[in-house]
């Protein structure tokens, strides 16, 4: 029966953090604000883009401005892939799951327009069965709900999939959704965000911690 790999985008699959960025400081500009840090944005990235937008604007004192979101975006769709670039390591691990017959599903609170647009940029979009985006559904994570429908539209099973992100979001939602999670170190969260799960530290170590951590999982499903 097919194991399920359900991956986080953002800090994990791909360093998107330069071209959020350069769209954020955009959208600061355009208001007579000045740029933020990468730490800054850092922060600001995993909630989705509304919740980063209302961080970038509490930041600088700003009230809330109902057009920085489409402005954002409309922006940000069109440079996604200018700086950002699979992590290193990524690409081959992605090859190795899939000689494995893992299949493979991106859940991300990143709108999924924006992040099928990343993914076919680098090459990258026909690799998953399914694109669970934050707005694909009427929940986003930290709920499990997102995780699982797009571990549906995936075709995969619950007792047969695991988690992978660098997010408290992540491992939470892996968590709800009865699903055993991987925490990305190289990612953006902080490492107390692993809580009990097993942390990859490089990209090399997901396969055999993905087997590993699948045949120590409870099996949920007979499917
Ligand atoms: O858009 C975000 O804030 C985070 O996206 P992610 O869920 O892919 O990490
Ligand atoms: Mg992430």
């Amino acid at each position: 029966m097919t194991r399920t790999v359900i991956f986080d985008l953002d800090g994990t699959l791909v360093d998107s953090r330069p071209d959020i960025r350069a769209a954020l400081d955009r959208l600061m500009a355009a208001r007579g604000h000045p740029p933020f840090t990468l730490e800054e944005v850092t922060r600001f990235i995993g909630d989705g883009v509304p919740v980063l937008i209302q961080r970038a604007f509490a930041a600088r004192g700003l009230p809330a401005d109902p057009t920085a979101l489409p402005a954002f975006l409309a922006d940000y769709e069109k440079h996604a892939a200018v700086e950002t670039r699979p992590f290193a390591g990524i690409p081959e691990v992605l090859d190795q799951l899939q000689a494995a017959g893992w299949r493979m599903a991106v859940c991300t609170n990143k709108p999924e327009r924006a992040a099928r647009l990343l993914l076919e940029a680098l090459g990258l979009a026909h690799r998953f069965a399914a694109l669970g985006g934050g707005d694909s559904f009427p929940v986003r994570k930290p709920d499990p709900a997102h995780v699982l429908a797009t571990l549906t539209a995936a075709g995969g099973s619950e007792g047969r999939a695991v988690m992978v992100g660098d997010h408290h979001n992540d491992v939470a939602a892996g968590a709800a959704a009865g699903l055993p999670a991987i925490f990305c170190g190289w990612g953006y969260g902080l490492p107390e965000m692993a809580g009990d799960a097993p942390v990859a530290s490089r990209p090399a170590e997901l396969p055999p911690l993905l087997a590993s951590t699948l045949a120590g999982a409870p099996s949920t499903s007979s499917k």
